[in-house]
């Protein structure tokens, strides 16, 4: 059984007493630093020169320095910046400036798996990764609720690095769900399999392809939209509530029993091959080698990638369609529509 924490097993005064620099302002960044602000935490935000997202954190009133000023003063420093950006940035700007007893913490462990950033031995090593995006962690910390978190120490240099790190969880309102314990090897692996296979990469593909198969056989696309994107939501809110077993409970009989005997036929074992094929890409390090050295020669795969996705005749009628749709805009994101291909 995993071991789980909740707001009664940590102690928020730790890291109340603590300067935490929160360098990248971004998804993660900008839900961690206001959440910690708004927890009573001291927060300093880290950009680099000339950021654009300087003038957010400032509107937020947070206090923004450069990096190296940032890092600096900290006695914990969350790195949030995009994992490919982590690796150049710890050793320009980080490292050299780091108090010897500070604190590194990640909200992900791709870096330190597989080994791109090797911290000394002084430093405790932590990470505080939020199961969900980071504007939901804003949003449900601001309901009064929280995002699941799973946390790990890889290096326990102070003895206390559990402690710190459980209080960071709290404070950001994680432990108001739940946190798990966990190590950055199997955060970093599940993280990247569950993104790859099933909530991202395999999510769109199937979304993509029942589009495909319904306006190619002459289907309107706006009905379409609805069947295999739109309900979607509604059908997965039903899982999270009540598992699978909830969502067949309330959908038709009709629809149940086209589940049980169609499922199968499309997500067929070929695909849990295809599956273990990615794990193991990513267990031995073959993916991380990828992105990397794509984005090491300025992301040529990456955008290529986004760009064929943002054309995919789905993203057009959907793009139409939520026009109509006031209650689907939300207030807490600065997402442009139509802006995926930048
Ligand atoms: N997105 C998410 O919801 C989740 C992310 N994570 C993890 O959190 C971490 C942060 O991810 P995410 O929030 O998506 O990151 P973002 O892409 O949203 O980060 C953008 C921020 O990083 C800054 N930045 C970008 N490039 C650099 C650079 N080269 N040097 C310095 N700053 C830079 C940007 O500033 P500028 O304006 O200067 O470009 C901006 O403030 C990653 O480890 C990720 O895996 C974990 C769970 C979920
Ligand atoms: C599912 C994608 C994610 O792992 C996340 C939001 O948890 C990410 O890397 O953004
Ligand atoms: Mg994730
Ligand atoms: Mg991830």
């Amino acid at each position: 059984m995993a071991e789980l924490f909740y707001d009664d097993d940590a102690d928020l005064s730790i890291i109340q007493s603590k300067k935490v620099a929160v360098i990248g302002y971004g998804s993660q960044g900008h839900a961690h630093a206001l959440n910690l602000r708004d927890s009573g935490v001291d927060v300093t935000i880290g950009l680099r020169e000339g950021s654009s997202s300087r003038e957010k954190a400032e509107n937020e009133g947070l206090k923004v320095l450069t990096v190296a000023e940032a890092v600096k003063q900290a006695d914990v420093v969350m790195i949030l910046a995009p994992d490919q950006a982590q690796r150049g940035l710890y050793a320009s700007e980080i490292e050299p400036n780091l108090k010897a007893d500070a604190a590194l913490f990640f909200a992900h462990g791709f870096n330190i798996r597989f080994g791109y950033i090797k911290p000394g031995a002084g430093h405790d090593v932590a990470m505080v990764a939020p199961k969900g995006p980071g504007h939901l962690v804003r949003r449900e910390y601001v309901d009064g609720r929280g995002v699941p978190v799973i946390v790990a120490v890889e290096q326990d240099a102070s003895g206390s690095a559990w402690a710190l790190a459980l209080s960071y969880a709290k404070a950001i309102g994680g432990l108001r769900a739940a946190g798990i314990k966990t190590t950055f090897t199997e955060e970093t692996e599940s993280d990247l399999f569950g993104e790859q296979a099933v909530l991202c990469g395999g999510a769109s593909q199937l979304v993509q392809y029942g589009f495909e198969t319904l306006t190619e056989a002459g289907y309107q696309p706006e009905v379409a939209y609805f069947e295999v994107l739109h309900e979607l939501k509604l059908i997965v809110d039903l899982m999270i509530e009540g598992g699978i077993a909830k969502q067949r409970w309330s959908v038709s009989d009709t629809a149940e029993y086209g589940d049980y005997v169609s499922g199968p036929r499309v997500i067929d074992p070929h695909v849990k091959e295809n599956m273990k094929a990615v794990l193991a890409d990513i267990q031995s390090g073959a993916f991380a080698e990828r992105f990397i050295a794509d984005q090491d020669a300025g992301a040529p795969e990456f955008k290529a990638l986004r760009a064929k996705g943002e054309a995919h005749p789905i993203e057009a009628t959907g793009r139409e369609l939520r026009k109509m749709f006031a209650w689907v805009k939300p207030s807490d994101s600065d997402y442009v529509e139509g802006s995926a291909a930048r």
